[in-house]
């Protein structure tokens, strides 16, 4: 027998992994790769279709980029923290309303652009005086305009081209759209928190198809009492290995092998890769044979953005009661926000969340340093701001798990690749944000690529094992019925 034949014979004879629980021995394998929200979503589901599943996870804890902290005594997330499209038609509202999990909603409507209402805003120059307010509702209405212009730009050229670009060439037809003094500076801070919703700069965010994500109704919460409680839901009574670092991918027709960075290896019948695409464009596992060249491309040319968390907890409250607090400056990279935690949650804490290059170069620096970066911001505008008491820094750019926040569309990179990144190769099935084309970059996005992956894996495995009425449905049929979402606004 030759060595390939026999290694596929293994395979075949060996679905289960080393402590696979009670489930019978019979019944089809999984292996899922990543124990965030989309690999969590997939092993719940196939667990639940009587299928033999381990998570292997490359941290030493589960969730992902959804990762809620409780050491200042109360949960804080230092990744995800939005509900985008707080409806029933979200494919998340199902749990987080049987859960009774708060939200507290900070936008009703369902832009990309203004997940916080403007009146929620204050904002201020570098030297701590309150852009009045109705000069930031009319920069707002310019900041319209400008994107309506860009849009006819966009029908104009069929080349794509940045929206850093298109807004330049905006201002050349129409100079009337140009701005000076406080009112650019206020242009500039809408440019900085549009750059904050992909995590990237204007100079690299498609003009083509920064606007194709499907956005749910409902607007915007913020989930009070952080995410942890769904990730706990989603994981409860798997078999999850943490400090399980894969490296390499083996498929073969009738199973997988993955091999983890200390040499163990696990077999199944398929695989879900749940990792983050910042992962697989590192080239951190291995798959053998090769994944074809369309999917290779799709790793490779979709951008993955950086946005993080500096998040400062204070004695007591000193700031104004707004939901979030501004800094304008001459340019959208000086430009800075801050959530403000306490609306929502009563604790004195705010969030700064810097994206893009300034996310990166803040990323360079200790978290002392960037915390007190952070801080300096805000003494900026409140010049009697007093020292946080504890701080906490999230690294997504270069943490090894992550390597980026999440996907966005990059210039001349159509929006489909995010479907050629989902579509399975054999008997891998592919999850995550990035493998959404509706919901990239989001929570539910990752959730729902989670389900899709499993129900396909199921279908496929079902093939083989040809024992159709085994197995409940992953998805559809049983959904549980609808809790109505707990929506706050103080
Ligand atoms: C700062 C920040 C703010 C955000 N805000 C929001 C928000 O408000 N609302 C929203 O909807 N979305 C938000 N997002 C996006 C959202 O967090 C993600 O889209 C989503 O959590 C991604 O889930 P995922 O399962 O695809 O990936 P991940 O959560 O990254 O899960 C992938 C898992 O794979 C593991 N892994 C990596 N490499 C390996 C390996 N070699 N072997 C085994 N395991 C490995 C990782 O440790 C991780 O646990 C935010 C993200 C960030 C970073």
């Amino acid at each position: 027998m030759d060595s390939q034949h026999k290694s596929n014979r293994q395979l075949q004879r060996a679905p289960c992994f080393s402590s696979a629980g009670q489930r019978a021995e019979a019944s089809p394998s999984v292996i899922v790769i990543g124990g965030g929200i989309a690999g969590l979503a997939a092993a719940r589901a196939l667990y639940d279709a009587s299928f033999q599943v381990v998570v292997l996870e490359s941290r030493d804890r589960i969730g992902g980029r959804v990762h809620t902290d409780y050491s200042f005594g109360f949960p804080v997330d230092l990744g995800a923290s939005w509900l985008h499209g707080v409806c029933k038609e979200n494919p998340l509202a199902p749990l987080i309303g049987r859960l009774g999990l708060p939200l507290y909603r900070t936008s009703g409507d369902n832009s990309v652009l203004y997940d916080h209402d403007l009146e929620s805003y204050a904002l201020f120059d570098m030297d701590g005086n309150q852009v009045p307010q109705d000069l930031v509702t009319k920069v707002g209405e310019t900041f319209e305009s400008i994107l309506k212009e860009t849009d006819r730009i966009r029908q104009e050229f069929s080349d794509d081209m940045s929206i850093g670009r298109a807004i330049s060439m905006a201002f050349d037809r129409r100079p009337d759209l140009r701005l000076d003094g406080i009112a650019h500076k206020v242009l500039q801070w809408y440019l900085c928190r549009m750059e904050g919703w992909f995590a990237a700069d204007a100079d690299s965010i498609s003009l083509k198809y920064w606007d194709q994500e499907e956005l749910l109704p409902g607007g915007h919460g913020l989930m009070v009492r952080g995410y942890r409680p769904v990730i706990n839901t989603l994981a409860k009574g798997l078999d999850i290995r943490l400090d399980h670092r894969v490296t390499q991918v083996v498929r073969r027709y009738n199973g997988v092998k993955v091999t983890v960075e200390d040499g163990r290896t696990f077999v199944a019948d398929a695989a879900v890769v749940a990792v983050p695409l910042g992962v697989l464009k590192s080239n951190w596992i291995k798959f053998e044979p090769r994944l074809p060249e369309w999917k290779e491309a799709a790793i490779n040319e979709l951008g993955v953005g950086i946005e993080n968390k500096i998040i400062l907890h204070f004695e007591k409250v000193f700031w104004p009661n707004v939901e979030f607090l501004g800094v304008v400056a001459q340019s959208s990279y000086e430009c800075s926000y801050f959530l403000n935690l306490h609306k929502a949650t009563g604790h004195p804490v705010l969030v700064y969340m810097p994206a893009g290059q300034l996310a990166r170069d803040i990323e360079k620096l200790s978290d002392e340093d960037a915390a007190n970066f952070a801080f300096k911001q805000l003494q900026r505008i409140l010049p009697n701001a007093t020292t946080p008491i504890q701080h906490l820094v999230s690294h997504w750019g270069t943490d090894v798990n992550s390597l980026g926040s999440y996907s966005y569309d990059a210039v001349g990179k159509p929006h489909e690749f995010y479907e050629r990144l989902r579509i399975p190769v054999d008997n891998i099935f592919f999850a995550g944000e990035a493998t959404s084309m509706d919901y990239p970059g989001s929570v539910h996005g990752a959730y729902s690529t989670g389900l899709m992956a499993a129900e396909d894996c199921r279908m496929r495995v079902l093939e083989r094992y040809g024992e159709v009425d085994l197995f409940q449905p992953v998805m559809g049929e049983d959904s549980p019925v609808a809790v109505p979402l707990l929506i706050s606004r103080m």
